[in-house]
């Protein structure tokens, strides 16, 4: 129903629509546009006439000052006056006193600030533009004196009215004032920068508010500039004249004088000729750093002694400061339950903050932050990860364990670095976790069980007594006990609980240790043959020369850790010397690698012959053969030169081969091997040979580590080895052995034997036999000692 459209019709159009319609220009009315006259409030007005008033004041201060200057009255004695007393108590020589300014009564309106032309207005009696110069001093104290201004004006605000305010005495003005007249910036004032002081007045009065904000707070920021820049140059001249404390300073000294003496004395050390002061060495210097480490940062002086040897000046601090702070949180993904990416995801559900520990590690997680406790969580319990400090994956990456291997951790407990080598070994092959202290003991049983670890033997024994029990390991991990200079944020107690005696107590321990982990391993082993040693200790003794002492006790030679990064070890160290390879060791620090300090190295064993320790008769003997040698060649008498040993090549090839395994480490096998060779009968020539191969095996193995991402090649590279080739079978080698070591019983009794003989014939006994008690009662063995002695 309804009415019904007619579309038919055409619809006549009206214009544009409501929208569209284009609407006028806005009009206003003309008052509006014009800027109202903007009229001074009343606190400006108050202002304004304070300003005018002090100039004023001023103008005829100075006025009256040149006036006493002309009548030659002394100045001291006027600008004392002036100074002593408020401008209305200033008594003129000429009697006339300042007259309290009163405000005009046409006084109407008062023109802006900025209105200079105005100020003429007022009526100043006594004022004239030859004194604005004392405009100059007011202008730097303004910025200080005008809040000071509109806080007094603030109080006054409500009491005063318009037309009642006035100033009734100059006295009204800032008492800040009265250092204004000082004679000396009397005397300073210059006609000539009367007119510009001018200028910066009128600009002062043209600026707004914050203009003038701006102004003061620049002021300010210079000010505090000149202060800093005085401090500095304070400070530097102090350093070049840094005095070496008293005794009775030293009583008086706070933490931060210790700080900065530190800082002082570390300054001097970095050029100490220049800023020495003569009367002390760089001992007493070092001494007085020592001592303020010490103090400073709670140390014994016997370990701030060995740091200080160890590190260079700069460097030692930073350890120090690095060693305060205790390192980052890190978790190790436990791989035989969990894959990485899905704990980070499950801790993170949790609230946990984490990150990758670094693209070195596939397992790690660093932990910033975290609304659960890390060792508490449905993870932790469920065996998906450990609590593991970044620096002890180190070790085990170096290890690079293989699946059905036999490996052991000598020294386990807690088992953090076990649990990771059976993930690894993905519970395949058998791991033997050891470790002597037996209540330590069952955290590793604790901790595999709750990691799944189903491929190990745990066991509580000596590991220096170990090889008693079983040997054959492919792999050996010695994580030694050591003194933990590495980890002193973890235990501030080793700052003042170590001494030397610790020290060398455990140095002997793992070197022992070492040892009978080097024995454990099978050098046959078609995939392994492998020792690490790491410690969480920072110093030589227990890292370096620990691994020194292996090299020359042992068939063993330095491999490359794999570690992508960590400082080289020492290959020298104060009056040590260790093998050129020792850098292929690798050490860790607080400071540089945000971890702990931590040490490792691996070793490679080459035969299962266990060279007998060095007596001292042997290394005499040692001596003795090299020295008939020296002197055959020395004396030009050697009567087998040239000629054939019925044991061994010509004498001058056999000197050679003898000095050749005094300087290197790797001579114990060159020297078993030797010794094989002599009793085959061999000539020179296949020993020469033989012995090369020796050295190129060895060269080889340094030249190609093992690395743990290629596991497999590195196993290949064994193989590929000559001597290892002969591993692969190991009845064949054990005969051979067995073998090896009866020749080189019988060549050593003829080897002895014509010694006596070449001796005999040199007419040398008498010489060697004297030289040998001598070194017998030094315990020297040395060669070119001997050689002079002869
Ligand atoms: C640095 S901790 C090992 C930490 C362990 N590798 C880990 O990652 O959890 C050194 C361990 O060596 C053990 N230990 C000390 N002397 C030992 C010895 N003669 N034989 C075997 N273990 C020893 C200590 O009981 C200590 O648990």
């Amino acid at each position: 129903m309804g009415r019904k459209a007619k579309f038919t019709e055409e619809k006549t159009k009206k214009g544009p629509g409501r929208k569209a319609k284009k609407q006028k220009d806005p009009k206003f009315p003309k008052a509006a546009l014009d800027e109202p006259e903007k009229k001074p409030s009343h606190r400006q007005k108050q202002r304004a006439l304070k300003r005018i008033q002090k100039r004023a004041a001023r103008k005829e201060k100075i006025k009256e000052i040149k006036k006493i200057k002309k009548e030659n009255v002394v100045t001291k004695e006027l600008s004392q006056n002036v100074k002593s007393t408020t401008i209305k108590q200033v008594s003129i020589p000429n009697g006339s006193t300042s007259k309290p300014l009163k405000r005009p009564k046409n006084f109407v309106h008062y023109p802006q600030e900025s209105d200079e032309e105005e100020e003429p207005k007022v009526d100043m009696k006594g004022f004239s533009d030859h004194n604005k110069q004392w405009l100059k001093p007011k202008q730097v104290k303004t910025a200080m004196f005008d809040s000071e201004e509109d806080d007094s004006d603030e109080e006054d605000e409500d009491q005063e009215s318009e037309e009642d305010a006035k100033v009734t005495s100059l006295n009204d003005l800032s008492d800040e004032d009265d250092d204004e007249f000082d004679s000396d910036s009397i005397k300073d004032e210059d006609e000539s920068d009367s007119d510009s002081i001018k200028l910066e007045e009128d600009e002062e009065d043209d600026l707004l508010p914050i203009e003038k904000e701006t102004k003061k707070l620049r002021a300010k920021q210079k000010r505090e500039q000149k202060l800093a820049d005085e401090e500095l140059k304070l400070n530097i001249a102090g350093q070049e004249v840094f005095q070496f404390p008293n005794d009775v300073e030293n009583e008086q000294m706070t933490l931060q004088d210790i700080q900065q003496r530190v800082r002082d004395v570390i300054v001097v050390l970095a050029d100490f000729n220049k800023l020495r002061d003569g009367e002390h060495s760089r001992g007493d210097y070092m001494e007085l750093l020592q001592k303020d480490l010490c103090n400073y940062y709670s140390y014994n002086l016997f370990l701030m002694e060995k740091f200080m040897e160890l590190f260079s000046l700069s460097e030692l601090v930073e350890f120090l400061e690095a060693s305060e702070v205790e390192r980052p949180l890190t978790i190790r993904t436990n791989t035989l339950k969990i894959r990485r990416r899905d704990l980070a995801q499950a801790l993170i559900n949790r609230g946990v903050n984490l990150d990758p520990v670094g693209q070195w590690s596939k397992v790690g997680l660093v932990v910033y932050s975290s609304q659960v406790p890390m060792g508490a969580t449905p993870e932790y319990l469920a065996g998906q990860y450990i609590i593991q400090g970044a620096s002890s994956f180190l070790p085990v990456m170096a290890l690079a364990p293989q699946e059905n291997e036999r490996i052991l951790d000598m020294c386990s407990a807690p088992g953090g670095k076990a649990s990771h080598i059976a993930a690894i070994m993905k519970n395949t092959g058998v791991l033997v976790a050891n470790d002597v202290n037996k209540n330590r003991i069952t955290a590793v049983v604790g901790n595999f069980h709750r990691m799944g670890v189903i491929n190990s033997i745990i066991s509580t024994l000596d590991g220096r007594k170990f090889t008693q029990t079983t040997t054959g390991f492919d792999r050996v991990l010695l994580d030694a006990p050591c003194t933990g200079t590495g980890v002193i944020a973890k235990d501030p107690s080793v700052k003042t609980n170590k001494d030397q005696q610790d020290i060398q107590r455990c140095s002997t321990l793992q070197r022992e240790l070492l040892l009978a982990a080097i024995d454990s391993v099978n050098s046959k082993s078609s995939t392994g043959g492998y020792i690490v040693y790491s410690t969480c200790s920072v110093l030589v003794e227990e890292n370096e020369a620990v691994i020194d002492y292996a090299l020359k006790r042992r068939n063993v030679c330095l491999v490359q850790t794999g570690l992508e990064f960590g400082t080289e070890g020492f290959t020298t160290y104060r009056q040590h010397r260790f093998h050129p390879n020792m850098k292929f060791t690798r050490r860790f620090y607080p400071h540089t690698h945000n971890m702990d300090g931590f040490f490792v190295a691996k070793l490679k064993k080459f035969s299962n012959v266990i060279p007998k320790p060095p007596t001292v008769e042997e290394a005499v003997e040692e001596v003795q053969e090299v020295s008939i040698e020296d002197i055959e060649e020395k004396m030009n008498v050697s009567p087998s030169k040239g000629k054939k040993r019925k044991h061994g090549g010509d004498v001058t090839e056999k000197s050679k081969k003898s000095k050749v395994m005094k300087v290197d480490q790797l001579g114990t096998k060159k020297e078993g091997i030797k010794k094989v060779i002599k009793k085959d009968g061999g000539d020179a020539k296949s020993k020469k040979v033989k012995l090369k191969k020796a050295d190129q095996s060895k060269t080889n193995d340094l030249k190609k580590p093992p690395t743990s991402t290629k596991l497999s090649k590195e196993a290949k590279t064994d193989l590929k080895h000559p001597k290892k080739q002969a591993n692969k079978s190991p009845s064949k080698t054990k005969v051979e052995e067995v073998q090896a070591e009866k020749k080189v019983k019988a060549v050593k009794s003829k080897e002895g034997k014509l010694k006596m003989k070449n001796r005999n014939k040199l007419g040398m006994k008498g010489q060697v036999s004297t030289v040998k008690s001598k070194i017998n009662s030094n315990k020297l063995t040395s060669k070119k000692m001997f050689t002079k002695k002869s």
